[in-house]
């Protein structure tokens, strides 16, 4: 069961990124295991419901504890059989700049949690570069660059985010110069707070194209900045995004509880 709040209103003009028209709902559910159940099933029917207008759907996942507990429940859902994986693009919000094969990557997490139970071909999955086969978090986001010009720089149907206790989303950290970034859809990233230092992510004004923003977040520790974004404290990343369409915050009671 969830429980919707108010709808905030939306300020047009954070950050110069395109305006957009979508307000802010909230949706509170009871704990962690609940946002990303109800977020994978949510996910499910957009994904539906975009194939049935749109011959492609392009969605941006996340790394962090609910991001990836969504797509596992994804992986465990019966609505997975009925979507046409053929169809669907996978795309990261951000990345940790290590190997390959390193478990700290966001990739091999999902892959594990979902993709690699997927029939989702090979050339949908647009991973960040890795440390190893790129020498700079630089030239793997120029690559990434590259992969979403070569796709048409798609509107991203959905853009999945997960939030830090300090307010960061994808790889942009309050007060780092990531997210004042223009003119790129993905940058390198240094000295993140949140280990690995080094990292790629989307810019917020790729992020702000996309559709659909859901935010998932859960957990006492993210209260603060829930509270703070959903007022509109434009120092937290987390308060400037989101979707052409619809930006959703999908939390849970703990993280729910100053709002
Ligand atoms: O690479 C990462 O670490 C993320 O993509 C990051 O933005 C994450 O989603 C948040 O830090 C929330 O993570 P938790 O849900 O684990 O707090």
């Amino acid at each position: 069961m969830s429980t919707e709040s108010h709808g905030a209103a939306v300020s047009t003009e954070s950050h110069g990124a395109a305006v957009s028209t979508s307000t802010t709902r909230v949706v509170v559910h009871p704990d962690a295991t609940a946002v990303a159940e109800a977020t994978a099933a949510r996910l499910l029917v957009t994904l539906v419901d975009t194939l049935s207008v749109r011959d492609v759907a392009h969605v941006v996942v996340t790394g962090g504890t609910v991001g990836i507990a969504t797509l596992a429940a994804v992986a465990r859902s019966p609505l997975a059989a009925t979507i046409d994986w053929t169809s669907v693009h996978v795309w990261w919000g951000d990345e940790r700049f290590v190997a390959a094969g390193d478990p700290d990557r966001n990739e091999g997490q999902a892959q594990q949690a979902l993709l690699g139970s997927l029939p989702l071909p090979e050339e949908n999955i647009h991973r960040m570069g890795a440390a190893g086969s790129f020498a700079t978090a630089e030239e793997a986001a120029a690559d990434y660059v590259a992969q979403i010009t070569a796709a048409g720089t798609p509107a991203w149907d959905v853009l999945m985010l997960g939030m830090g206790p300090d307010g960061h989303v994808a790889s942009l950290f309050p007060g780092h110069a990531g997210y004042a970034a223009r003119g790129a859809e993905s940058i390198a990233v240094h000295d993140s707070p949140k280990p690995p230092p080094t990292r790629v992510s989307l810019t917020l004004e790729s992020i702000r194209r996309a559709r659909r923003v859901w935010v998932v977040a859960a957990g006492a520790g993210k209260a603060d900045v829930v509270a703070r974004s959903l007022h509109g404290d434009l120092e937290l990343p987390a308060a400037a995004v989101r979707g052409t369409q619809e930006t959703l915050w999908l939390i849970d009671a703990e993280a729910a509880a100053r709002v």
